[in-house]
């Protein structure tokens, strides 16, 4: 696993921005052999976003061939909803790409048989060959995407309730009123994640802190979720400096000094 830190939540934005249009160009996607992203919704991932959409604008990428497979999605939001996830990615992000409509893939929330539509999912993400590069960001207590503490490390796409604290988390959408954020989810699996060819998780901020120590220096282990990282055999974590606060010291040198290059 790499371990990039860096210095804010900007650089972490431009960092990962930069990384998904080098590894687009070198795939050289067309419409015979698309490239397929994985992307999460949350706070962390909008300055990468803000960059992509300007490098975009730069000419330095096109995202006409490119397929996207988002993370997760609230369960019973109504899709006109401003905090339903298809709609928080078209305002932060396929609003200003040129990605074509029929490229975007959505769990769909309203289902009326969610472990069917669960089920889709993940045979459409096979039929597409599997993802190439999946971004996502990290709770407070360590899920990726919505693979809250306890979830399977082999796990699949399936519904899955949300902890009290991924609620109260996530309430700030919601006018800080935690009775109007769902209490259930659609959520790709753990395995469907490592799934991926590669991985490129963002985690900034003061309060992500215990996360990152337990990704980079815990033991792999279903209470964090996120520590599944480790058995990838091509994974990225990129911090900002309050995100690398419950390190040891030793830990962020050692990174520091094996990524000086490249941060
Ligand atoms: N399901 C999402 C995750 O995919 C996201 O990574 C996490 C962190 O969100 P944020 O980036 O807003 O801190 O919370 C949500 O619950």
């Amino acid at each position: 696993m790499r371990f990039i830190p860096l210095e804010n939540k900007d650089s972490v934005g431009q960092w990962a921005a930069r990384h998904i249009v080098q590894r687009i160009k070198q795939f050289n996607p067309s419409t015979d052999r698309p490239f397929v992203l994985g992307l999460p919704t949350g706070g962390t991932p909008i300055p990468t976003y803000q960059e992509l959409i300007r490098l975009h604008h730069k000419g330095e990428v096109s995202f006409t061939n490119i397929i996207t497979f988002n993370m997760d999605e609230y369960v019973g939001l109504p899709a006109s909803h401003p905090e339903c996830y298809r709609i928080f990615m078209q305002r932060h992000f396929f609003d200003h790409v040129d990605i074509p409509e029929k490229n975007i893939n959505f769990l769909n929330g309203n289902a009326k048989d969610l472990a069917a539509e669960c089920q889709r999912y993940e045979e459409t993400i096979k039929g597409y060959g599997g993802i190439e590069l999946f971004m996502g960001g990290v709770g407070h207590d360590g899920h990726i995407a919505f693979n809250e503490p306890g979830s399977s490390l082999a796990s699949r796409t399936r519904p899955k309730m949300l902890t009290t604290e991924t609620r109260q988390a996530n309430a700030r959408f919601f006018d800080h009123d935690i009775s109007q954020v769902p209490q259930r989810a659609l959520t790709v699996g753990v395995g469907t994640v490592l799934d991926a060819r590669e991985l490129m998780i963002l985690a900034t901020g003061g309060d992500k802190s215990r996360a990152v120590q337990a990704t980079v220096e815990g033991a792999v282990n279903h209470m964090w979720t996120i520590s599944a990282l480790q058995l990838h055999p091509k994974s990225i974590m990129i911090c900002d400096a309050p995100a690398t606060l419950d390190l040891k010291v030793r830990t962020l040198r050692y990174f520091q000094d094996i990524e000086q290059d490249n941060i």
